[in-house]
């Protein structure tokens, strides 16, 4: 698969901070990838290299093959979303599109079509000035469509939805992947992704930590355990423990249980006479795998803090 975004090498500092140090990843067309990280890990300087807005010590970053800034038509191949509130607030919704499109030689009709597709057709003649943060994010995101480009990039979109917008954000950007665009999509919460990214590139200090697709992620994180909801939850953390499994606690009547099959458990549980109203396997969230996945750097962060903080 021919990759739409190739990022190689970045490098950058701002003083002497360092927010690059050799980001490399690339985006497939046709599906999600969630961009993912702590606050300042380099998402934002990323995208913003990316599209030409922020130049580099080193290293490259092509869309379609190409740097940005070689792009005669750039709408037509990468489309962005960075910030939402970077808008006229007196101008309508349509109109600030159409100051757009006219800028770069897109007509009439393409405004109104991406105005309904991001279902803002009721609002398009309302002052941008007044729109809530979830209309502001569809209308940066129709600014982006307008083009009708291969490549998408959107920081942070999810920021400020309510739940029934980022239900709506979810989807739609499933909608855009389908359709066989590369969408790259930023996000501090993982939990945000679920459902909607089929690959991550997780990122931490400037640099890649993880790129997985996201099913294999979660098998990783799911294998061999298993989900036990009892009543008596601490007799069973007892005898399991003894028979060699970790077991956490990770409900009132919730275990999770490692290092033991369904099979042993139910046997372990039914020789000791504890009950049990369900044993099934655990299938764990993004959450949790990425948790797992970024462990070693929190405990290595709160480590520092505490040296710091002596
Ligand atoms: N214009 C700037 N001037 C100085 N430092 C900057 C500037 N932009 C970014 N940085 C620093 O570079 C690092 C990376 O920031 P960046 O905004 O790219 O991270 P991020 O992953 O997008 O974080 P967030 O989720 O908070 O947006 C941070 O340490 C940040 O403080």
């Amino acid at each position: 698969m021919e990759a739409m975004i190739e990022v190689n090498g970045l490098r950058k500092r701002f003083g002497q901070a360092v927010a690059l140090d050799g980001m490399s990843f690339t985006v497939a067309p046709g599906q999600v990838t969630g961009f993912v990280g702590p606050n300042g890990a380099g998402k934002s300087t990323t995208m913003r290299v990316i599209l030409g807005l922020d130049s580099v010590e080193s290293g490259t970053a092509l869309v379609g093959g190409k740097p940005y800034r070689s792009l005669r038509r750039p709408l037509n191949h990468v489309g962005a979303l960075l910030d939402a509130g970077a808008l006229q607030p007196s101008r309508s919704a349509r109109n600030h599109l159409l100051w757009l499109a006219h800028s770069q030689g897109l007509g009439t009709r393409r405004v109104d079509e991406v105005i309904r597709l991001v279902g803002l057709e009721g609002a398009a003649r309302r002052k941008a000035g007044g729109f809530s943060l979830g209309m502001r994010q569809r209308l940066g995101i129709a600014a982006a469509l307008l083009g009708d480009p291969p490549v998408l990039m959107l920081d942070e979109p999810f920021n400020g939805l309510d739940p029934e917008g980022i239900v709506w954000m979810r989807g739609f950007m499933g909608s855009l992947a389908r359709e066989g665009r590369a969408v790259l999509v930023s996000s501090h919460l993982m939990s945000e992704l679920q459902d909607t990214a089929g690959h991550l590139v997780v990122v931490g200090r400037g640099k890649v930590v993880a790129d997985t697709s996201v099913s294999e992620l979660l098998a990783a994180a799911s294998r061999g355990r298993v989900l036990l909801r009892t009543a008596a939850r601490e007799r069973a953390m007892t005898l399991l423990a003894q028979e060699g499994a970790t077991v956490a606690a990770t409900g009132p009547d919730m275990l999770t249980i490692a290092g033991l099959p369904a099979e042993r458990i139910i046997e372990i549980l039914s020789q000791g006479g504890v009950p049990f109203s369900e044993v099934s396997a655990h299938r764990a969230t993004l959450e949790e795998a990425y948790m797992e996945l970024t462990r070693d750097a929190v405990e290595f962060r709160a480590g520092t803090a505490e040296r710091a903080a002596r």
